[in-house]
């Protein structure tokens, strides 16, 4: 009779690795599918933008969910812009996706790009096609419309400002319900530096071979962080609390007081540029038994070539309705669904002729 020898567990045989701070663009570039960009606005408009949305953040809130049987509030404060492109006065979709950000709470129409955010925005757009360019795309990313080809824009814009040290998001990826798989999100830091920090999803296959390492990322204010495709699938990320930080000192004074000095600050700015794909419209998002359009996420353990990768559709209601969600989830199925085109549809045609 032979008998069956448990496998050694998981800490017995392979090491824990210590957390690493990637201090440098090559360095992230090596660990992470991301990539930074320091330096990226002219100071000025940074410093403007900076100003901008600090004034503005005094009326952002914070977003709130049900965990359990109590409501929880996000330890910062968040907004969300929608861009005047894309004609959000006309279009209540665009309400319906905002109101999502706000985790399901009624909100307003999504204001538009503050001047010095568009502005910021069409140096971004650039940066990020830049990038787009010297990389491989995965199958399931948008592979854009007509003229448009494959170039990337941002359509959306999702804000967070963080006060003093406390202030943090927790671990988390974004969900896709608008922005699809195989998102590219590109993230403006600006005020306070702060520390980004990323994780493996280690899949469910090499859990035994391999373990993730956190990755810390000192955010410098004017930098950009591009989160490539896959970022969203493989990676969890958060800006935790900190016991201390370095005040911010703007280089210019505040437009309303021209001629005091500047004042240092505290805060860090955030803003997300994100594309919300056509493919994904609120329209398109199917509703749970509650009545509520779900929420989009990957199958983070089980992964990730592009091509066999699972989403799923799941209730959201759990966050807005005293907690309790139906329980609803299904597969998303991009060809049922007539979703697309994709990277893969462009190349099957290519490759048809
Ligand atoms: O503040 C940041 O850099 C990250 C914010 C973030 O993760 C989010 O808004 O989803
Ligand atoms: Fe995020």
């Amino acid at each position: 009779m032979s008998v069956l020898r448990q496998a050694p567990t998981l800490t017995q045989t392979i090491p824990r690795l210590p957390p690493l701070t990637l201090s440098n663009p090559s360095m992230i570039t090596q660990h992470t599918p991301c990539t930074m960009h320091l330096s990226v606005l002219p100071p000025e408009l940074a410093c403007r933008l900076f100003y901008t949305m600090v004034d503005l953040s005094r009326t952002w809130n914070r977003n709130k969910w049900w965990l359990f049987d109590r409501v929880v509030e996000s330890p910062h404060r968040t907004a969300f812009y929608a861009r005047r492109t894309d004609g959000v006065d006309a279009n209540e979709a665009w309400q319906e996706a905002a109101q999502y950000w706000y985790n399901g709470r009624v909100s307003e129409p999504p204001p538009v790009f503050p001047d010095p955010m568009e502005e910021a925005c069409e140096i971004i757009e650039r940066v990020v096609n830049d990038e787009m360019r010297k990389r491989t795309r995965f199958p399931l990313e948008w592979a854009g419309t007509g003229t448009e080809g494959q170039i990337w824009r941002a359509n959306v814009a999702a804000s967070n400002c963080y006060e003093g040290t406390k202030e943090s998001v927790g671990f988390h990826s974004d969900h896709l319900t608008y922005l699809g798989p195989y998102p590219t999100i590109a993230s403006l830091s600006l005020g306070t530096s702060r520390i980004f920090r990323l994780r493996e999803v280690i899949p469910s296959e090499e859990i035994s071979t391999r373990r993730a390492r956190t990755f810390n990322i000192p955010l410098a204010h004017n930098s950009l962080t591009i989160m490539h495709a896959a970022t969203q699938e493989t990676f969890k990320h958060a800006i935790p609390p900190q016991p201390t930080i370095d005040l911010y000192k703007p280089l210019y004074p505040h437009p309303s007081e021209p001629f005091d000095p500047p004042q240092p600050s505290n805060c860090r700015i955030n803003i997300t540029f994100r594309f919300y794909r056509p493919d994904f419209h609120p329209k398109s998002i199917p509703r749970c038994k509650c009545d509520v359009p779900t929420i989009l996420r990957p199958d983070m353990k089980n992964r990730h070539d592009g091509k066999t990768d699972q989403y799923w559709w799941t209730c959201y209601a759990g966050a807005q309705n005293d907690g309790k969600g139906c329980g609803f989830w299904r597969v998303m199925d991009m060809t049922t669904e007539g979703r697309g085109p994709t990277i893969a549809d462009v190349d099957k045609k290519a490759a048809v002729g």
